[in-house]
């Protein structure tokens, strides 16, 4: 019997938990349904339009899991495939950069979940799955960076580790996404099955996952010092006064208030709620 977890499957759920993302409203600082965040170069429908550009990627990246590769023979593939569903984003966007780090953890994430509904196994088997693709190769990609060509300028996230030695979406995705299994994947499950509904139970996830990750996007657009000292204690006092049970939005308006003059966008939060979104489904599958 042809399994109903198939590469198609998975890859259409991938797709539902980024359209689900962006339409979790109201983000702080993000995009959503209502407005465009801290971002001057991107809207919802960009979003939409780049989430449908990488769609038809999906699919490999779950054959690669499926089919059982091993993981550092997966490698090779999903990179291929992540680069060719970048340059796809790039069209799609006009060279807007909306979703390159979700095709980085989402591939990973779709080669797990093909390789646990392969092997057997869940949420916690596809992200340890996940992980075992890249752990090894971020230790020796990072120590490569101190002697990059000065004709290949850094990202935002490998100035940072040089900097500071934050592993931003590399740290999570080698950890096995604990920001979404140990976070925000068990808020989202508790504030469903409690009644909440799902735009509610995803915000509140997103104020989980913004609580416990190291968002480089936060990081190069405030700086290492607001992130580390002012930031924490902005999102929990979001996290204690929203309840997805009894929504009241303000607590969120109120901090997306504080994030807009200094252009703050958990990027990384919002990438790790679809991955969080994506495992829902997964299980539900
Ligand atoms: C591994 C790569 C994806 C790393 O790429 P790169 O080094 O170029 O990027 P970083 O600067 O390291 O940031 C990566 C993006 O990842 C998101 N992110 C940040 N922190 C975390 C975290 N803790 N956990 C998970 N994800 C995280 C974030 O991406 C989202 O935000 C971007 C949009 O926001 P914006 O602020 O507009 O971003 P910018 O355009 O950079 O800023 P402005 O100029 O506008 O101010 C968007 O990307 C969202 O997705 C970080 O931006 C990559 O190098 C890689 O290896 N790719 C290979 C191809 C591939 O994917 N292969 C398949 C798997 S092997
Ligand atoms: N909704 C969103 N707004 C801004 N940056 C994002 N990166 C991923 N999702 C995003």
């Amino acid at each position: 019997m042809k399994s109903s977890r198939s590469a198609k499957t998975l890859a259409a759920a991938a797709h539902e938990a980024a359209v689900k993302e962006v339409m979790t409203t109201p983000k702080p600082g993000l995009v959503d349904a209502e407005g465009r965040g801290c971002h001057e170069d991107m809207d919802c429908a960009m979003f939409i339009k780049s989430a449908e550009a990488i769609a038809p990627f999906w699919e490999i990246q779950a054959e690669a899991g499926l089919s059982l590769l091993p993981p550092k023979e997966a490698l090779a593939k999903l990179r291929e495939a992540g680069a060719e569903a970048e340059l796809a984003m790039f069209r799609a966007t006009g060279g807007i950069n909306t979703h390159k780090g979700l095709i980085y953890l989402m591939s990973l994430l779709l080669y797990g979940a093909g390789f646990a509904a392969a092997a057997g196994g869940g949420a916690a088997r596809a992200a340890e799955a996940a992980s075992l693709v890249v752990r090894g190769s971020v230790a020796s990609e990072l120590a490569s960076l101190a002697s990059r060509p000065p004709d290949r300028p850094l990202s935002n996230g490998e100035k940072l580790f040089l900097a500071h030695g934050v592993t931003g979406i590399r740290g999570e995705a080698e950890g096995a996404f604990p920001s979404v299994t140990r976070h925000g994947l068990p808020v989202l499950r508790k504030s469903v099955a409690s009644g909440a509904s799902e735009n509610d139970a995803g915000l509140a996830a997103l104020l989980e996952i913004m609580a416990v990750c190291c968002d480089s996007n936060v990081i190069h657009r405030s700086g290492f010092d607001y992130w580390k000292n002012i930031y924490p204690p902005l999102v929990a006092e979001a996290r204690r006064k929203f309840d997805p049970l009894r929504p009241d939005y303000r607590p969120l308006r109120e901090l997306e208030k504080k994030f807009l003059p200094l252009r703050v966008s958990p990027g990384g939060a919002a990438d790790l709620l679809s991955c969080t979104y994506f495992l829902y489904l997964f299980e539900k599958i």
